[in-house]
């Protein structure tokens, strides 16, 4: 649906560029379906633009919704966020304007679990030590004390089996790993393609089987620091905790003691509270611990799925249809 600018419905964007801006390569795009407006000439100019604004884009989860700003956007029908976590939106006040929201799960399943793969193999096997070694130090010493964890065989619990949770698993296969899961419903079709995974109805059996846990939840009430220290000790002392979902699904405290301490090998992680960490956070300082700055979904193809799923869930949205995406509140 391409109309005439003038008849385009109003975006709403934080900015265009910078961390929390749609990426310049997508504004063309946006620009077919949508006359853009920043969170900057939304305030420079409010008494015009807010009734232009049909749909808000959250990139980065950015700009921040709250009851100010839907209060100011009388035409506002939905919002699209730029990811699958929406822990950052209060779903229930957005619905309380009537608003949709959708978000993008088809687009960031791959490169979320090619991420967590990624963390697995690079803390088992230390490339991130091994790769500072090698600069600082010169690859002589690599030949030293560098034994890793063999990933071949070992067993991978999954926190989480939904769309990310099972890509996992199916690259998790082609290292001929041994899979154990929790979620909150079996999932007996992902178990049938995944011929052995293992169902564990109870998250501490999965906890002291595994060799490498990998937490892929979203964060609610309910799985706030949900691996804390009791979950921690149940771990093996040889296992490597790798978070992928949000920062405050893992009681970060406990994890630095835990670390400090040996009670669990290692932790590799994408996701932090805050992101980024304060530069002396104790995490920082320990040499068992990969962070990554929250990479899960970047890479260029991704980013473009992601704002074309946000495109066909605005547009549906728009158009009165229904919503591929549509996330309501719980
Ligand atoms: O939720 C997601 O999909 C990513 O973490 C980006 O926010």
């Amino acid at each position: 649906m391409i109309m005439g600018e003038g008849e385009l419905p109003g975006l709403l964007v934080n900015e265009i560029g910078g961390i929390h801006g749609v990426l310049h390569s997508h504004v063309e795009f946006l620009k077919k379906h949508f006359y853009l407006i920043t969170m900057k000439e939304f305030l420079e100019d409010r008494k015009h633009l807010s009734k232009k604004v049909q749909a808000i884009y959250l990139w980065w989860h950015k700009p921040v919704i709250d009851q100010e700003l839907l209060q100011s956007l009388p035409n506002l029908k939905v919002i699209a966020n730029s990811g699958v976590g929406m822990d950052h939106l209060d779903l229930k006040l957005v619905a309380t304007f009537g608003v949709k929201m959708a978000n993008a799960p088809h687009a960031v399943s791959s490169s979320t679990a090619d991420t967590g793969m990624a963390l697995l193999l690079a803390s088992a096997r230390r490339l991130v030590e091994g790769c500072h070694v090698a600069f600082s130090l010169g690859m002589e010493y690599c030949e030293a004390d560098f034994l890793g964890v063999k990933v071949t065989r070992a067993t991978l619990g999954i926190i989480g089996m939904g769309s990310i949770g099972y890509k996992i698993a199916l690259r998790a296969r082609a290292f001929e790993m041994n899979i154990l899961y929790h979620n909150r419903t079996r999932r007996k079709e992902h178990e049938e393609q995944l011929v052995g995974a293992v169902y564990c109805e109870k998250i501490d059996s999965l906890l002291q089987q595994s060799d490498f846990v990998m937490v892929v939840v979203s964060l609610t009430p309910q799985t706030h620091k949900l691996i804390g220290k009791r979950e921690m000790e149940l771990m093996k002392p040889t296992a490597t905790l790798i978070n992928i979902s949000r920062g405050a699904v893992v009681d970060q405290e406990a994890l630095v003691r835990a670390l400090q301490a040996g009670v669990i090998r290692a932790a590799a992680l994408d996701v932090t509270y805050p992101e980024p960490l304060p530069r002396d956070h104790p995490l920082l300082k320990l040499k068992n611990v990969i962070i990554t700055p929250h990479l899960g979904i970047k890479t260029e193809k991704t980013t473009r799925m992601i704002t074309e799923e946000a495109v066909e869930n605005i547009l549906a949205a728009l158009n009165g249809l229904p919503i591929p995406s549509e996330v309501l509140p719980s």
